[in-house]
């Protein structure tokens, strides 16, 4: 993630199409929007785009516009949601999923940064980064005939991977405690935080749906829980047969130790020393609590 940071700075500095590679709900959007945000575009449109959502009927019209009568029931001109992102950001997710004879006028749109609107003749210049999204490796569907290799190109200029979650447990918990903080007004009223045994449950799953995934568990368990803190059922998730109370001790110890250290290194500062460790400070004070200390 630090990797993925440092290439965001990057990529947000020049205008050339990016391709975000990812699992489901891993990431992709906001990624997009973080190069949005620090790009010298950030001041105009941020336009949002499931190309799997769209019925392929409506999507040519959707996104580059029409003329009124150019089909039937087109009462009037409507501009399309390329138009709409002018002097912004385009972000196409599920790139995979846009039928050929669109990728042959995307691609067309790529290169001549014109579009028409359909049922018109007139060519409009239209400002717009591309940013295009995939949970496929779209090599794999140039290779299979699905998707244009010159798209690609133009496409894959400066690609980006997004890493599962599973390929980074070490952020689990914190994320876990970052949603369990941001849905707070959803919790139930005793509820302190997350058990030994749930903290063990949320690093041993595998998270198929992801960043996704964890915010609708901790949601459920927000909701579900009725003890003072978060049960692996409330997770809906598994004990880990491997749970063994030597793991929860050596994890203790390993919080106390960093608990102290930081706070040394801080002086008693407990803002700065929850900022060290990367934490939020009601964190800090709950773990402060937990193991009975005091800065
Ligand atoms: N590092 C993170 N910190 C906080 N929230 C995150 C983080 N990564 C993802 N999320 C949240 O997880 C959810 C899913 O992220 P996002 O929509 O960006 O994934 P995606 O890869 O685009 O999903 P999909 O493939 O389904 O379109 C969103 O609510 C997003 O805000």
């Amino acid at each position: 993630m630090v990797r993925l940071r440092a290439q965001v700075a990057r990529v947000a500095r020049v205008d050339a199409p990016v391709l975000i590679w990812g699992e489901s709900g891993s990431g992709k959007e906001l990624t997009a929007q973080s190069i949005h945000a620090q790009s010298a575009r950030a001041g105009g449109p941020f336009v949002p785009i499931n190309c799997g959502a769209i019925p392929p009927n409506l999507i040519q019209s959707e996104l580059f516009g029409y003329e009124r009568g150019a089909f039937t029931g087109a009462a009037r001109a409507k501009a399309g949601l390329i138009e709409s992102a002018h002097g912004g950001t385009l972000f196409l997710d599920e790139i995979g999923d846009l039928p050929k004879d669109l990728q042959a006028n995307l691609l067309r749109f790529l290169q001549e940064k014109t579009i028409c609107r359909l049922g018109s003749t007139r060519a409009l210049r239209v400002d717009v980064r591309v940013i295009a999204a995939s949970h496929v490796q779209l090599q794999r569907a140039v290779v299979a005939g699905d998707f244009r290799e010159d798209l690609y190109y133009r496409l894959a200029v400066l690609p980006v991977a997004v890493p599962a979650l599973r390929e980074r447990r070490d952020d689990v918990v914190t994320l876990a405690e970052h949603f369990f903080d941001l849905y707070g007004e959803e919790r139930a009223p005793r509820l302190t935080g997350f058990s030994n045994r749930a903290v063990a449950a949320l690093l041993d799953h595998d998270w198929p749906g992801n960043v996704r995934e964890l915010i609708n568990r901790v949601r459920r368990a927000l909701v579900m829980a009725d003890g003072r803190l978060v049960t692996p059922q409330d997770l809906g998730l598994d004990v880990p047969l491997v749970l063994t109370a030597a793991l929860d001790d050596i994890r203790a110890r390993t919080e106390r130790l960093a608990l102290r250290e930081c706070l040394q290194r801080s002086g008693q500062n407990v803002s700065r020393a929850a900022r060290d460790l990367g934490v939020s400070r009601t964190t800090m004070y709950r773990l402060l609590s937990k193991h009975g200390m005091q800065p």
